[in-house]
């Protein structure tokens, strides 16, 4: 199967320091990817960079089956790939919560009242039916980013960029958020500090270390302790 994203050797600097360097990834159908590394190693970046938000010095981004550079070429795939924003309020603008939801859909070409309807679809999956008509700014914090995720399904995306999402839930808007993931068909890579999150929706782990993406995987000390920790191949000492 083709993959949707392959990244080859990127490589991208912010505040002139190489934040990436030499970063490769494969994101396959159906496959849900965590990204996790220390805070500042670069995994908004890689997020950003996949949608052509950050500007890559060398290496290759293929998205959909086409290499991307310019930002004319990038510009299709933010129509294709979802990114939930780490901040849900650098996300929502819209007055009212469902012109925030319609807001994709419209921008994607549906007539008013069709991008209306996707919109209170999605929120109504997710349970939010009931904040369609709330002014966005004075949601709360699980709320927003809530509704910033039904916006971004509401563009019915091939893949999901999630930048911490588990960010500011409570334990009841946590669960459901795994349940929504977990039953989504389209791939995804989820960017989180959040271990038992990711340990129980990602099939694989990549972990950021100087700016290149090594395979990682969940290991937990059930004799000890219980909670868990990442092993990243090539590093010898075990992170609390
Ligand atoms: N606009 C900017 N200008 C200069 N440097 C920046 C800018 N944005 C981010 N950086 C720097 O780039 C590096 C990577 O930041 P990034 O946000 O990608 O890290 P992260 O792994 O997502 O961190 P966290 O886990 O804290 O969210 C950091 O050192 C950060 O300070």
């Amino acid at each position: 199967m083709t993959p949707l994203f392959t990244v080859e050797g990127l490589v991208v600097s912010r505040g002139g320091h190489r934040v990436l360097d030499g970063a490769s990834l494969t994101l396959r159908p159906g496959e849900r990817l965590a990204v996790v590394g220390p805070n500042g190693a670069g995994k908004t970046t890689l997020l950003r960079s996949l949608i052509g938000l950050e500007k890559a010095e060398h290496g290759t981004i293929t998205a959909f089956g086409s290499l991307r550079r310019t930002e004319k070429e990038f510009r299709p795939v933010r129509a294709r790939a979802g990114y939930l924003f780490q901040d849900a309020d650098d996300q929502l603008f819209c007055p009212t919560v469902i012109d925030d939801v319609a807001f994709g859909p419209l921008n994607l070409g549906l007539a008013p009242r069709e991008a209306a309807e996707r919109a209170l679809a999605v929120l109504e999956r997710l349970h939010l039916g009931h904040l369609s008509a709330r002014i966005t700014h004075r949601l709360s914090g699980g709320e927003k980013r809530l509704v910033a995720l039904a916006g971004v399904l509401a563009m019915e995306p091939e893949a999901l960029l999630l930048d911490e999402p588990t960010n500011a839930l409570d334990d009841v808007h946590y669960r459901r958020l795994l349940d929504i993931l977990s039953g989504l068909p389209m791939a995804m890579i989820v960017v989180s500090h959040d271990r038992p999150f990711l340990h129980r929706l990602s099939t694989r782990v990549l972990a950021l270390r100087q700016g290149r993406l090594l395979p990682a995987a969940f290991h937990s000390h059930p004799h000890t302790h219980d909670h868990l920790h990442i092993h990243v191949e090539g590093d010898h000492a075990h992170r609390h």
